[in-house]
């Protein structure tokens, strides 16, 4: 089946196709969504920063305005990207996640970090360049390793204090220069929770646009130690039996992919899909 939606570099002379438009405040939208005709869209009063092309929609080109700062539009709203990706059509929440990486990445990248003078957008490569360094810019995407330890008919999820009231999720953490995947994945239990693990096994990855975390996710079996929350980091860990959850991360994410896939196959449920 052809994917709907595929990323591209597109030329932003050409005119026509549909744009979104994202601000600090998030992406502006009405009752038909967040993509609006481009021409209709860039007529308004907005304060563009930059526009990109981004891909291709049910075949149609998709630009992004990306604004320095939000403006009124008659009969529109600004939403962040958060409240896209836990409603509505999730191609869309994918077309916004990609936009909104590239967005924060074109924007961080508009002098060189070398010598400090301006950058140009490549033509036809997502990319940053500095003609006096040669130097090129390509988006940043951060590594991060999410992963379920379990105990037989218990699970280990804990509680960062930035979560919504009450729910608890897998461990997780970013990869760190010169660690594997592997290495990172026990680096972060042992400091998060100081429990061991053993026979980690890759299960699937995922794209976190938030800002911008490419998720490996892992299952790993406790080997031993007893739970020690990292002051500041984890305000609760706990060992949960199978049966008995406590409420869970939003159902698109691949933490609740992980710990879903594992009821499944010790309860004898029929395995979920990772949510691309
Ligand atoms: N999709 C999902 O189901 C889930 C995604 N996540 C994501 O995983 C990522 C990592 O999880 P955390 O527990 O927050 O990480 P973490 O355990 O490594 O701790 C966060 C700390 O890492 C540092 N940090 C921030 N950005 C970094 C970067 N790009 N590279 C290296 N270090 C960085 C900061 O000091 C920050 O306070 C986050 O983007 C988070 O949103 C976390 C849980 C579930
Ligand atoms: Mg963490
Ligand atoms: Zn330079």
């Amino acid at each position: 089946m052809t994917p709907r939606w595929t990323t591209a570099v597109l030329d932003t002379d050409q005119p026509g196709g549909w744009a979104v438009a994202r601000s600090p405040e998030g992406f502006l939208f009405d009752d038909n969504g967040a993509l609006f005709p481009r021409e209709w869209l860039k007529r308004q009063d907005l304060a563009i920063l930059a526009e990109h092309g981004i891909g291709h929609l049910d075949g149609e080109p998709v630009y992004l305005l990306e604004l320095r700062a939000h403006s009124e539009v008659p009969g529109c709203n600004w939403k962040g990207l958060r409240a896209f990706m836990l409603e509505g059509d999730h191609t869309v929440f994918k077309v916004l996640g990609y936009a909104a990486q590239i967005g924060t990445w074109a924007r961080e990248h508009r002098f060189c970090g070398n010598c400090g003078q301006a950058m140009i957008q490549v033509p036809r490569e997502r990319a940053m360049y500095c003609q006096p360094c040669d130097l090129r810019s390509y988006p940043r995407i951060s590594p991060s390793m999410i992963v379920l330890v379990t105990r037989g008919d218990e699970v280990l999820l804990a509680r960062s204090p930035r979560f919504v009231a009450g729910v608890y999720s897998t461990l997780a953490g970013f990869a760190e220069p010169g660690e594997s995947a592997e290495d990172c994945l026990i680096r972060e239990v042992r400091e998060e929770v100081q429990i061991e693990v053993k026979n980690v096994q890759y299960l699937g990855s995922q794209c976190w646009p938030f800002p911008h975390s490419m998720m490996l996710g892992f299952h790993a079996e406790y080997a031993g130690g007893e739970i020690v929350c990292q002051e500041d980091e984890i305000e609760d860990a706990q060992w949960f039996n199978v049966h008995d959850l406590p409420p869970l991360p939003a159902s698109r994410s691949i933490a609740r992919y992980l710990i879903d896939v594992y009821v499944a196959r010790r309860l004898g449920h029929a395995e979920p899909v990772l949510p691309g």
